[in-house]
């Protein structure tokens, strides 16, 4: 069989603009990373309060409302402010593609009971965006959940418990559409405490203009 290579060059750690991120394996093909401190504690405090007034009930990929995904979220401008850009710049860097190619970063918040049931992040092949559709994720956990909200892969049998600065990885870039339909997940509801994210999705071309 040929081994399909990733876009995550994979490493123990990535040192990106003199911050260290450390990488932990949790799944080869398809690859599944979990990456402690990719935001430091106060930057992760910064995203949740300068969303916090921005929230609006969560559709689907496909604009609808749906009990498919209960949480509230909002999408930061590309660049919007110093922030935003130096984070999209570590996060670009940590995900090995051009921020041109990055759709602008989302935060969700979830209450108790609130969850993400399972879905595929890349777009079907009968919606328009299948064309430049999207390839790999990064969800990074904005605070520590007290119970509850792990981001599980099903078909893989893994979980991935919420801790503030950490984040998980996972692409679907893959030739073998087995693969990619292995990246399966779901944010888990929430039992208690509260949970924030940050979600980073790219696509396979250039989406932003000015680049
Ligand atoms: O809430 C989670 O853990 C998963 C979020 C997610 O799947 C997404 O934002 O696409
Ligand atoms: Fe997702």
């Amino acid at each position: 069989m040929l081994t399909e290579v990733s876009i995550l060059p994979v490493q123990p750690s990535y040192s990106i603009n003199g911050h260290q991120i450390f990488a932990e394996v949790l799944n080869e093909a398809p690859l599944i990373v979990k990456f402690q401190n990719v935001l430091s504690e106060d930057e992760c405090n910064a995203l949740i309060e300068r969303s916090k007034n921005r929230l609006k009930r969560s559709k689907l990929a496909n604009q609808e409302v749906s009990a498919i995904r209960t949480s509230s979220g909002m999408f930061f401008e590309e660049n919007e402010s110093p922030l935003i850009a130096q984070i999209e710049q570590r996060i670009s860097a940590l995900m090995h593609l051009p921020l041109k190619n990055a759709e602008g970063l989302q935060v969700l918040h979830y209450e108790i009971g609130q969850q993400f049931k399972p879905h595929f992040d890349y777009f079907k092949e009968d919606n328009p965006k299948s064309e430049n559709n999207r390839i790999s994720t990064l969800v990074i956990y904005l605070n520590d959940v007290e119970e509850g909200g792990e981001t599980t892969f099903p078909n893989l049998n893994l979980a991935v418990k919420p801790e503030k600065g950490s984040a998980v990885y996972f692409e679907y870039f893959y030739q073998n559409p087995h693969l990619n339909e292995l990246t399966l997940h779901s944010g888990e509801p929430v039992k208690r405490g509260e949970k924030w994210i940050a979600t980073q999705w790219m696509r396979r071309k250039a989406i932003r203009v000015g680049f």
